[in-house]
């Protein structure tokens, strides 16, 4: 057993789009989306141990451990495969909650592919996929590393290569629940359905941005300045915004004029997520 700590990457996505279709029965929206890894995000340290205690040494602050997705993550995967091994774990967190950039998913799913390569289970991608999705529905395509074209609620993946544009993602003063928003009467439902073979970013659009531009002022201010300068666009259910810049250099000029007390980073949109090579090593 390696009693050191193993690092490894837990990188953003953004939703470079987000059509909502339709809704079913039991409420969920019926999606279509491309999601897309960026090469930013938050870091998690793990050590194997003997005693099956599962530790998350680094709380974050509002989330009790026993309801971390990382600690959720850790337990799902100790129960489903019986293991007598535990853990300690260590996160860095860069990435804001509620910001539409899957941090919490991200985590996740990270935990299950960590701790199935350092506790030896041998689980499956479709394996670990199909356990990620009972903690959230962004969690397969972190799981599964590739850039994907998502329909059905988030869990129809197909891999597609697309531009990798420089991002600067700027992250409003605000956080936006995911149910709300899918709860809201206003919420477009019906846009229609486009072809995976045929997908434009630029002529697509996000079906939550007018209704999250609407009830948070703090995005809306932000929305309208970043559009004087690129092309932006909200990711998921908000509040992060993401302009869009050919190289590293414009993203950053324009970061360095943000409005004062405006947080942001700068990313380079990816095809595949760090972690896919992380595991080979
Ligand atoms: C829509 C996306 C796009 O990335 O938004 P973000 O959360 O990233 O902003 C995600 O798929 C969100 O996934 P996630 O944040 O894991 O959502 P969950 O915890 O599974 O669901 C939170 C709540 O949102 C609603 N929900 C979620 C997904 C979906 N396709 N339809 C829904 O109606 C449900 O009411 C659910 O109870
Ligand atoms: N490890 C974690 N990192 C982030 N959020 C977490 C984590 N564990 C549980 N959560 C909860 O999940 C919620 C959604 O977080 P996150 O996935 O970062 O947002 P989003 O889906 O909007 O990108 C947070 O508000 C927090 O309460």
């Amino acid at each position: 057993m390696n009693d050191s700590f193993q690092r490894f990457s837990s990188v953003a996505k953004i939703n470079r789009f987000l059509h909502i279709t339709g809704q079913r029965d039991n409420g969920y929206h019926e999606l279509q989306t491309v999601f897309q890894f960026l090469d930013f995000g938050d870091t998690l340290e793990f050590k194997v141990n003997n005693s099956g205690t599962i530790n998350l040494l680094t709380p974050i602050a509002g989330v009790s451990n026993s309801s971390n997705l990382i600690v959720k993550a850790a337990k799902l995967l100790q129960n489903k495969a019986n293991c007598s091994f535990g853990v300690e774990i260590k996160l860095q967190k860069q990435l804001p909650m509620g910001g539409g950039l899957g941090g919490g998913s991200s985590n996740a799913a990270t935990t299950l592919l960590a701790l199935n390569k350092l506790w030896k289970l041998n689980f499956t991608t479709d394996q670990l996929a199909e356990l990620g999705i009972s903690l959230g529905a962004d969690v397969p395509v972190f799981v599964r590393g590739f850039t994907a074209f998502a329909e059905g609620i988030g869990e129809h993946l197909t891999p597609i290569d697309v531009d990798m544009p420089w991002f600067l993602v700027t992250i409003p003063n605000c956080s936006i629940s995911t149910a709300e928003i899918f709860g809201a009467e206003e919420l477009p439902r019906n846009t229609a359905k486009i072809d995976i073979n045929n997908v434009d970013m630029d002529s697509c659009h996000n079906d939550c941005e007018k209704l999250v531009i609407k009830r948070y002022p703090e995005v809306a201010k932000l929305m309208s300045w970043l559009l004087e300068y690129a092309p932006s666009r909200l990711t998921g259910t908000g509040a992060c915004i993401f302009s869009s810049f050919n190289d590293k250099e414009s993203a950053v000029q324009v970061q360095s004029k943000l409005p004062n007390g405006v947080k942001s980073f700068v990313a380079k949109g990816l095809n595949h997520s760090p972690i896919l090579a992380e595991l080979k090593l």
